[in-house]
């Protein structure tokens, strides 16, 4: 089966914390995969290892059969945990700056995802709601056309409705078929009807690396319950 990253014996430090511990992981191409452990386990590590966003210590990774560099970014659509929109601009300009900066943003499809969500494209980004602003967020992340998206912790600290709207967004605009999903979260129990694919970290360690229908069907578990077992 074709990978979209892989890790081969990656090591992450900062100073001498060990964030990610000798980690090898292959994720297949296509689908949903969810990322999931306790806080501090190395999630948001190995999302921006992956984006190029930081540098590994030592080891390979590659997306899209490409080794990894800052250049990683054109094939990589990454949602950050933290706010990254400008305050001053409105959702309309926004949206035309990302059409600017992204070759493969789908202008079309942001205002489509926009609209939808209902939110008033002519308010400046700095007066939106935390809801409205996850909600322009997420529709410029799934606008673009790349291979890989990545998305850190998009349901935290949000209300049940912002959600939920994130996550229909999900199911309904990621393009299954040219597009690979990954998305961090502790949500599990929101997340799970979308996942293809799971893979659980614990201390920088890589714990569980499966599909969620072999999971179910071999070991006759739920994600939550593969979390509980090897995170207890
Ligand atoms: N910039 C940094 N400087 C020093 N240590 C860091 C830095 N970023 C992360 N760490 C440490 O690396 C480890 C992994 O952190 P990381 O943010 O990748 O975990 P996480 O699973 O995303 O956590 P959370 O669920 O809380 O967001 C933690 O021990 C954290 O304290």
């Amino acid at each position: 089966m074709e990978k979209i990253i892989t890790f081969s014996d990656v090591f992450k430090k900062y100073g001498l914390t060990i964030a990610l511990n000798n980690v090898s992981l292959q994720i297949p191409k296509g689908g949903i995969i969810g990322l999931v452990g306790s806080n501090g386990s190395g999630k948001s590590t190995l999302l921006k290892l992956t984006a190029g966003l930081l540098k590994k210590t030592s080891g390979e990774i590659t997306v899209c059969g490409e080794n990894v560099t800052r250049l990683i970014g054109k094939k990589v659509a990454f949602l950050a945990e933290v706010d990254s929109l400008y305050e001053f601009f409105t959702v309309s300009e926004t949206i035309a700056l990302s059409s600017d900066v992204f070759d493969d943003f789908d202008q079309k499809k942001a205002i489509e995802i926009i609209e939808t969500l209902n939110v008033d494209q002519q308010k400046k980004v700095g007066s939106l709601s935390k809801g409205n602003r996850a909600r322009v967020k997420i529709a410029i992340t799934l606008a673009r056309k790349a291979p890989l998206l990545i998305m850190d912790e998009p349901l935290s600290g949000l209300d049940p409705l912002v959600r939920e709207d994130i996550i229909k967004m999900i199911a309904r605009y990621v393009e299954m078929e040219e597009q690979t999903l990954l998305i961090s979260t502790h949500e599990v129990t929101e997340i799970e009807p979308l996942l293809d694919y799971v893979v659980l970290v614990r201390d920088g360690e890589i714990m569980l690396s499966e599909k969620v229908e072999d999971l179910r069907e071999k070991k006759g578990q739920s994600v939550l319950d593969a979390m509980k077992e090897v995170l207890r």
